[in-house]
């Protein structure tokens, strides 16, 4: 078991919870009502701010449900908070485009996180040939 600290920017959404046996990401809400125009960009607050376990980052994504219910997308594809946006200002944020006008309301779930374990350190090494066999590239393998 880990323990994540928390801190919360408002009282109007739901405390976060963890459900034991179901999905294992985390959902979270909009802070704020927020309305979009068909286009337009923005980044809808999450109301959180956390310190991650040592060791580990924060991955998020939409939920399966988000573009059908808002028509939004989540124009990083998957957000990464990096465990040294631990300060007490630093809160979570989704950017989102809007495919059409659209609403979102105060606490509604939107999108979800997991906690990942950090990759290890890595150093580059220079080389003038690779001795792998080569694949080829996109798509050689066919469709089907
Ligand atoms: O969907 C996201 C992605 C990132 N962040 C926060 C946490 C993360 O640690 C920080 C910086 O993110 P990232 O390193 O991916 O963005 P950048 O564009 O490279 O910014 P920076 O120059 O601050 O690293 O922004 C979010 O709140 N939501």
């Amino acid at each position: 078991m880990e323990t994540i600290k928390i801190k919360y920017f408002t009282d109007k959404i739901e405390k976060l919870t963890y459900i034991d046996g179901k999905s294992d990401w985390i959902d979270l809400r909009a802070a704020e009502s927020v309305d979009l125009k068909k286009g337009e960009f923005k980044l809808i607050p999450l109301g959180v701010a956390m310190e991650l376990p040592k060791g580990y980052e924060a991955h998020i994504v939409p939920r399966s449900s988000t573009f059908k219910n808002f028509g939004i997308i989540q124009t990083n594809h998957q957000g990464v908070i990096d465990s040294s946006y631990c300060g007490d200002n630093d809160e979570w944020k989704m950017p989102v485009y809007a495919m059409r006008d659209t609403h979102i309301e105060v606490n509604d779930r939107i999108c979800q996180f997991r906690i990942m374990e950090n990759q290890p350190k890595i150093q580059f090494e220079e080389v003038k040939a690779l001795t792998g066999v080569d694949r080829g590239g996109f798509g050689t393998t066919g469709k089907q």
